[in-house]
């Protein structure tokens, strides 16, 4: 009869059961238990197929139509240097309207007349507009209004206006972590606050963030900077939780050191830990980093990263944040952990360049004392 060492039917065999089984029944059993593991095995690769094969099939719903630049209305805030000015020519090239803000209308000025010569049409406009976007928000309401009657409703806003500030935390002054958390958080809450309604209304729109690498990691020499980068991050998630039924799509862009006007400056008075640990991530240029911006803005990516290690931060950082792609999640699953462990080198790399140059600044200030 049946074999005595499969233990459910030794079970049966206790309970005086298995006489009552007929041959072909205790074969079966005998030989569905020996099997059990590959039965096991299937049932999961099954389950997984299915999963993501449901997940590819409701992946329409999860990932938004692409935005048509060609005609679109454009604002970008910031649009007079440096990466904003280059996201302008981006969408120019694609045949979009632009309005600039800035503060500096000769910066502007000048910004208008090298986007112009990326013309694809003759009815494409560059409007300008002077204001500091951090201070009323009436202000920036009325700029807003003031582009939408000459240019049309916005399709897509652009924060990009921000500051920096590289130095340790008691050498910057008090007032400065004010001023950063005014021009980069609510300097991009105001020109979102006066575009929302209308895109609501219409039903579609697009809304991007211009954060950091730094803000998405704490680095030294950045504690008034970061911070006002994170804030950006915790807008975006609740807005865009808000805005998905209207059709209006965030993204947050965290590009690393990007060569512009803003990071010359920046430069001038960074501590070296600073350059250093910034060294670990590649140096762009602006055109680059505005292309990267621009596509994922038009397809609707809630994350917008450049590089290798621009990729791996957004995966290793994605938290809660929403996906806009079934790979994206599916890669932040599978590489989570790795680039944990990977991260874990880099913080350690990061605590012995900071140790380092304390050792070096006490061994220069110790002939000093001696004296
Ligand atoms: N360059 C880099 O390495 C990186 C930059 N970033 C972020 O990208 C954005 C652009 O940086 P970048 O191109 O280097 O900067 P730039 O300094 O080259 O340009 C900054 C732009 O913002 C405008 N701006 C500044 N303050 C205000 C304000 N209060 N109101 C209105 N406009 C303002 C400036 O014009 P004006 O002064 O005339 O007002 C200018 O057009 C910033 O938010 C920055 O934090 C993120 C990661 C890396
Ligand atoms: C898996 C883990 C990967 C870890 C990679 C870590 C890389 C850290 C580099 C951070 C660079 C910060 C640049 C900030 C640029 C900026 O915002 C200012 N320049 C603005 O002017």
């Amino acid at each position: 009869m049946c074999s005595p060492w499969v233990w459910p039917l030794q079970l049966l065999q206790e309970e005086g059961l298995s006489s009552a089984l007929p041959d072909w029944l205790c074969q079966f059993l005998h030989s569905w238990w020996l099997l059990l593991p590959l039965i096991m095995l299937l049932v999961v690769a099954a389950f997984i197929v299915a999963f993501v094969l449901l997940l590819y099939m409701v992946s329409p719903l999860i990932s938004p139509k692409p935005l048509k630049l060609n005609g679109a209305h454009v604002v970008v805030t910031g649009g007079s240097s440096g990466i904003g000015k280059c996201i302008a020519i981006e969408c120019y090239k694609q045949g979009a309207f632009i309005t600039l803000v800035a503060r500096d209308e000769n910066k502007l000025l000048q910004a208008k007349k090298e986007i112009e010569k990326h013309a694809i049409n003759d009815k494409q406009i560059v409007l300008c507009i002077s204001v500091d976007v951090s201070k009323e928000y009436g202000q920036v309401e009325s700029v807003i209004k003031q582009a939408q009657e000459k240019l049309g409703p916005v399709d897509m806003l652009v924060n990009c206006a921000g500051i920096t500030v590289a130095a340790k935390f008691e050498e910057v002054e008090v007032d400065c972590f004010k001023r950063l958390m005014e021009v980069n958080y609510l300097g991009s809450v105001y020109p979102t606050r006066a575009v929302i309604p209308t895109m609501k209304e219409r039903r579609m729109g697009r809304i991007v963030f211009v954060s950091s690498q730094a803000g998405q990691l704490g680095l030294f020499g950045y504690t008034a900077y970061s911070p006002s980068k994170f804030a950006l991050r915790g807008l975006a998630e609740s807005l865009q939780m808000e805005i998905k039924p209207y059709n209006i799509y965030v993204t947050v862009a965290y590009p690393p050191d990007t060569d512009t006007p803003g990071l010359a400056e920046e430069n001038k008075t960074k501590p070296l830990e600073t350059k250093l640990i910034s060294e670990t991530s590649c140096l762009c240029q602006p055109e680059q980093v505005a292309k990267v911006i621009v596509k994922d803005a038009v397809q609707g990516n809630f994350n917008s990263s450049v590089g290798p290690d621009g990729y791996m931060l957004s995966a290793l950082t994605c938290g809660m944040s929403p996906v806009t792609s079934i790979t994206e999640g599916l890669q932040q699953i599978v590489t989570m952990g790795l680039f944990r462990t990977i991260a874990l080198f880099y913080l350690g790399s990061f605590d012995s360049i900071v140790r380092r140059c304390m050792m070096q600044r006490e061994q220069l200030k110790k002939p000093d004392k001696t004296e």
